[in-house]
């Protein structure tokens, strides 16, 4: 027989399985148990609807491992996201209450059950589904039926197994436990058995619980009264622009960015009238020089208009400086993005970036950007 090979690899079909779910219920406070080397956790922190990913696990060394891959990259400081994330590990067992894990929209836990000892397996229903309760869970657990397809496995597919299940006796534990808590629960799996071979079922059998009642306000205030027994092992706090110092620092960044790439054009603008000041031979030939008198209204024409441009929204000079009123500034998408209205654009500058007088304009000195 042909050794069956999964495409793409069944771990990785596991994690799209998962992130495919995040993706279609958008939820925020995402929790992984059993997460090991935290490479779910690290496909899920990708996903925009998250705001809290936490990971559980018995091995503070495995976890360690790989840990530093959930910590912001520079680029998501240079530029911050919206989305606040906060990024957490635990080392604790699941058959074991704690609070941190308390409000969350969806549990996950992927080929962990089977690892798991006779009474943590006792104890692990009323953890995840009486104490936690999330929303929405999602246990995965080899299909002992495939195994006959699998080649070299005897007994169990890996030496930590303390069990594999069929989907009868996966499908009997689940359902019992989500009757006892309120839950529902769907079946499903990935890796397909092969032509011929379909009633052993997916290679990876998944639950998909869903709670049916509201938690009430009073029951998590009491469970979160219940101590702390894991251990906090790592914590990432992503820089995000709901934070004020990020958006400040984005505004200020991308309004000096905006007042120099504005003050070029002038620059390049301003040039090209230069050019039509610059005297013809005919006027250059009058005597004295530069006293043409067309020569003079062309240049007095070109003054006029730069003072009228002045009292727009359009950059103007002023005492050797560009001058670029924030009204343009902010009529750019990124900055009304950034900052929403004139009045936040002013708070978030006023201080960082040089003002006129007035307060009404950005100022650039002709010389500051080297092109003076
Ligand atoms: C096969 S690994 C699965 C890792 C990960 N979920 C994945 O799919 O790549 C099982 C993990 O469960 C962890 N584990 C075993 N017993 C546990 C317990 N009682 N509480 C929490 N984690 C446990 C192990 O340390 C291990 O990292
Ligand atoms: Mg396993």
């Amino acid at each position: 027989m042909e050794p069956i090979t999964f495409t793409p690899p069944l771990y990785k079909q596991r994690y799209q399985f998962v992130k495919s779910l995040v993706e279609k219920y958008k939820p925020k406070k995402v929790a992984d148990l059993g997460c090991g080397e935290c490479s779910l956790l690290w496909k899920l922190k990708f996903c925009s609807s998250i705001e809290v990913l936490a990971g559980v696990d018995i091995s503070e060394d495995v976890m360690k491992e790989k840990m530093h891959t959930l910590s912001p990259l520079p680029c998501e400081y240079l530029q911050p996201s919206w989305r606040p994330l906060v990024v957490t590990l635990y080392q604790g067992s699941v058959a074991q209450k704690d609070p941190n894990l308390l409000g969350f929209d969806m549990i996950t836990c992927i080929e962990l059950i089977e690892h798991l000892e006779t009474e943590e397996l006792a104890a692990f229903p009323d953890v995840i589904f009486g104490f936690w309760a999330p929303v929405m869970a999602v246990i995965s657990t080899p299909n002992s039926e495939f195994n006959s397809l699998l080649p070299g496995v005897k007994l169990f597919r890996h030496l930590d197994h303390k069990f594999e299940w069929s989907k009868e006796e996966f499908e009997s534990w689940a359902l019992k436990a989500a009757g006892c808590y309120g839950y529902t629960v769907e079946f499903t799996g990935v890796g397909k058995p092969p032509p011929g071979a379909e009633s052993v079922g997916f290679c990876t059998q998944i639950g998909i619980f869903v709670r049916n009642y509201m938690e009430t306000a009073e029951t998590v205030k009491y469970k979160m009264t219940i101590s702390h027994v894991y251990k906090t092992i790592f914590k990432a706090v992503y820089p995000s622009l709901q934070d004020e110092k990020y958006l400040q620092y984005a505004v200020v960044s991308e309004v000096l960015y905006q007042a120099h790439r504005i003050k070029s054009l002038w620059d390049s603008d301003h040039a090209k009238e230069n050019g039509h000041n610059q005297a013809t031979e005919e006027e250059k030939s009058c005597w004295p020089p530069g006293h043409c008198v067309k020569f003079l209204k062309k240049c007095d024409l070109r003054g006029h208009q730069e003072r009228s441009q002045s009292r727009g929204t359009e950059p103007f000079m002023q005492d050797n400086a560009v001058c670029i009123p924030l009204e343009k500034l902010f009529s750019i998408p990124r900055v009304k993005q950034l900052c929403g209205t004139l009045e936040t654009l002013i708070k978030m500058i006023t201080g960082k970036v040089e003002l006129s007088v007035d307060g009404s304009s950005v100022i650039v000195r002709i010389d500051e950007d080297g092109n003076g």
